[in-house]
């Protein structure tokens, strides 16, 4: 297992995750990598680690450099254990090592692996001299942990942030440019929408700080690192962490018998009769994971579903859970659906757009039993009105 040197002295000794498709609930059919990296200076400093299954993989890239009894200094930015995991091990053959971290940091350790290691504790903006260079540490809470920090090393303009413009790809390409920024681009959209998306503001802080550093390299902890890409990747994080989004609409519906399907077809007819261009996702096909990436970019999201059992079908409820959870906001929302007798499904949704405080100008479509063609008609009408206020 081969390091990369990313900088003089200062290697890439991750571990590349090609069979990961489940992760925390969010699909990654590319797999992913965590990165950690190794400087090498008066001080030998390992900052983070890998998860615990890749330890070996990582270890040998480090052999390759120096001794790992040697580290000196093993900085983590974050305590998730996709990160921490190899951080035992690491302690194990490098004993004399102290673990550098927040104070947040430090706690999320020992209540993960309730270990007597030997800490420093840094603040925001506090610096740790290595020799030739500087590391300096500015806290990122919920980017995406109350512990989250990122490393600074203003020698060599590159910051390491952690989570922070990640992308789960796995591949032997380590660089930006070397993948091209169609997929990294992708990748790391649905990362933001799938992990960071709750945490705008936060995110909005922490550009702020980032945008006063001279970068020229961001080495994050998962995929392929930022160097060529740099203006394009802080532009885009800055829209998606204001909520802007683009002219568009996403239908999101699940079907029985598919009339709400009817209904969702219709409701795309009219809107693109209005100029917008619509995405349409059916819940049995499409993972909640993968529907994330275009709620971050779509303006309206519409959500249908029929009546079951007096309520929503459960894989619509599902995705309002997700949704919830990862909160986008300035969205313009839609209800509708199809039902039999009490039709409350659509209203639940509807609702449930009002309480994540979107805007819902147009009341719910709802039908009973199977929509006819007249009805269909005043869905695309919808479809268009709906279009009109975007
Ligand atoms: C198992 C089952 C339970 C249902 N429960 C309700 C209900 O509680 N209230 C209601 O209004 N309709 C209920 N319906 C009727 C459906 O909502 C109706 O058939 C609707 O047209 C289905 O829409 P779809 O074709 O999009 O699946 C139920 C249907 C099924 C199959």
């Amino acid at each position: 297992m081969q390091p990369v040197e990313i900088k003089t002295k200062i290697y890439w000794v991750g571990g590349i995750d090609w069979d990961l498709r489940y992760f925390h609930g969010y699909l990654t059919p590319r797999g992913t990598t965590y990165n950690a990296y190794l400087i090498v200076d008066e001080k030998i400093v390992l900052v983070d680690t890998v998860k615990h299954y890749l330890f070996d993989e990582m270890l040998s890239r480090i052999k390759k450099v120096v001794d790992p009894a040697k580290i000196d200094y093993l900085v983590v930015n974050h305590v998730e254990m996709d990160h921490s995991g190899s951080v035992p091990k690491i302690m194990d053959l490098a004993p004399g090592a102290k673990i550098v971290t927040s104070p947040q940091g430090k706690k999320g350790l020992e209540r993960h692996y309730k270990r007597n290691w030997d800490f420093v504790v840094v603040n925001s903006g506090d610096e740790l001299n290595i020799g030739s260079r500087t590391l300096k540490f500015v806290h990122t809470p919920m980017v995406h942990w109350p512990d989250s920090m990122v490393t600074y090393i203003p020698e060599e303009k590159l910051l390491l942030p952690n989570d922070a413009f990640g992308q789960h790809i796995a591949s032997i390409e380590r660089f930006d440019d070397e993948l091209g920024w169609d997929v990294v681009h992708e990748e790391a959209a649905k990362y933001y929408a799938n992990i960071v998306l709750p945490y705008g503001d936060q995110v909005n802080k922490a550009l702020d700080v980032v945008s006063q550093l001279p970068i020229d390299v961001i080495a994050p902890s998962h995929g392929v690192i930022w160097r060529s890409f740099l203006p394009r990747i802080l532009q885009v994080y800055r829209r998606w962490a204001n909520h802007e989004t683009g002219k568009k609409a996403l239908i999101v519906y699940d079907t029985m018998w598919g009339s709400t399907k009817k209904i969702a077809l219709a409701l795309q007819d009219g809107l693109e009769d209005a100029g917008i261009p619509v995405t349409v996702r059916f819940l049995q096909t499409s993972h909640i994971s993968e529907i994330m990436p275009d709620v971050l970019v779509s303006k309206a999201v519409l959500i249908g579903t029929p009546t079951l059992n007096n309520g929503m079908l459960p894989s619509v409820s599902a995705f309002l859970t997700y949704l919830k959870g990862l909160r986008p906001k300035k969205r313009i929302g839609f209800a509708f659906g199809s039902y039999g007798w009490g039709g409350q499904g659509a209203k639940e949704v509807k609702a449930f757009m009002q309480s994540m405080g979107w805007e819902v100008p147009l009341d719910v479509v709802n039908l009973q039993y199977i929509p006819g063609e007249d009805e269909l008609e005043a869905v695309r009408e919808m479809g268009r009105k709906l279009g009109e206020v975007l």
